[in-house]
């Protein structure tokens, strides 16, 4: 009898992903379930070192391999990107305490928007009444010094080892917009004044009894110039290569970075912003810090004017529907452009009406917009 107290007083005390079979409520349905989760990571994502290297003629190895990899896919990871190790230990580890703090109060589904971050449990996150793997936390981080004060308090150090590690991400982000920059042909500082590390977003993905019928987050594309993720050598991360997921692999101290939505039409289309999800894993805990490198909420984005020729505008791709590379081909080879005429693929939108329109952080857009004050 005693022993049969215990343990349902134990279950009681389970957190919600401590279970031996999916619940109903988190079962997709077939056509969203995920595929190819046990085939092996992707090599062909490209693992870029930002260590210094000579340049022969032309641009530096990074600035090379960055232009590469972003046109073919717009993914890629970074080593030897210079921020302490350290930093980044204590940011997930601070994290995954707040994580733990969060489950102690089962009945926390999100926190009120104006105490600066929003805070959601797995119960929150619903697409057709299914919910996803995990729980999040993002808040808003630019001007940073204004922001801090804002975020959880508790973990006490939350809010000092978090900017600490914002700091490292706005010199890695401005260093790879640079580079980004020269590879285009941008003019320099043409990302100075005009990008911002906007927000952070931190996902906890727990252990699942069943990945095949789970998701930890639904495919979709970024809507930022660069997202730079941080994921502790944990895999689950997929990307949409060639019309199949692919799974991206797990570097130790390495940041994944992305090509958003934003930076594709600054490009008119020359970098690719590939859709990913994240699966979730029977075994592995994933802990992530995504951090959102978006444009001023003023800037008009538009491609740059030294990308696109003087013609009008003639063909627009509407940022999330796309014309295919097919339809593009012929529509040069009609006007006789090909290689010659280069014309603007889509039209000018300012970034804050773009994020309202396109609803791009869902329900918390507009919170997240007015910096949850
Ligand atoms: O949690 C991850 O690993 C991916 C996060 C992500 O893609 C996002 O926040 O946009
Ligand atoms: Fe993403």
């Amino acid at each position: 009898m005693w022993r049969f107290q215990r343990e349902m007083k134990e279950d009681k005390g389970a957190r919600w992903f401590e279970l031996e079979c999916v619940p109903k409520e988190y079962i997709f349905p077939k056509e969203y379930r995920p595929q190819n989760l046990d085939s092996p990571v992707c090599d062909s994502i490209p693992v870029i070192s930002l260590a210094k290297s000579k340049a022969e003629n032309g641009h530096s190895q990074p600035v090379e391999e960055i232009l590469k990899a972003s046109q073919e896919l717009g993914f890629f990871q970074v080593i030897n990107h210079g921020i302490p190790e350290k930093t980044v230990t204590d940011a997930m580890n601070v994290l995954k305490e707040f994580f733990d703090m969060q489950a102690k109060d089962t009945t926390t589904v999100t926190v009120p928007h104006k105490k600066g971050y929003i805070y959601t449990n797995s119960t929150y996150f619903a697409k057709d009444g299914v919910h996803l793997w995990r729980e999040n936390v993002k808040h808003p981080c630019h001007p940073l010094e204004e922001c801090i004060h804002l975020w959880p308090a508790s973990p006490t150090r939350y809010q000092e080892v978090i900017a600490a590690y914002m700091v490292e991400i706005q010199k890695l982000s401005t260093r790879i917009l640079e580079m980004i920059c020269e590879g285009l042909g941008l003019e320099q500082g043409y990302f100075k004044d005009t990008s911002e590390v906007q927000f952070l977003s931190s996902n906890f993905y727990p252990p699942c009894p069943d990945p095949s019928l789970t998701l930890g987050l639904l495919p979709h594309i970024d809507p930022s110039l660069i997202t730079i993720l941080y994921q502790g050598g944990s895999t689950g991360l997929q990307v949409m290569k060639d019309g199949q997921w692919v799974n991206v692999g797990a570097i130790p101290n390495a940041f994944v970075v992305n090509i958003g939505n934003q930076l594709e039409i600054i490009s008119n289309w020359k970098f690719k912003s590939a859709k990913h999800q994240v699966v979730t894993s029977t075994y592995e805990t994933r802990l992530s810090i995504a951090t959102f490198v978006n444009p001023s909420p003023n800037w008009i984005i538009e491609p740059a004017k030294n990308l696109v020729n003087e013609l009008e505008p003639t063909l627009y791709k509407a940022s999330q529907n796309m014309v295919n590379e097919l339809e593009l081909t012929l529509y040069k080879a009609t006007q006789n452009m090909v290689n010659v005429l280069e014309p603007a693929l889509y039209k000018p939108i300012q970034y804050k009406d773009y994020l309202l329109h396109s609803n791009a952080f869902g329900d918390d857009t507009a919170a997240l917009q007015n910096g949850l004050r």
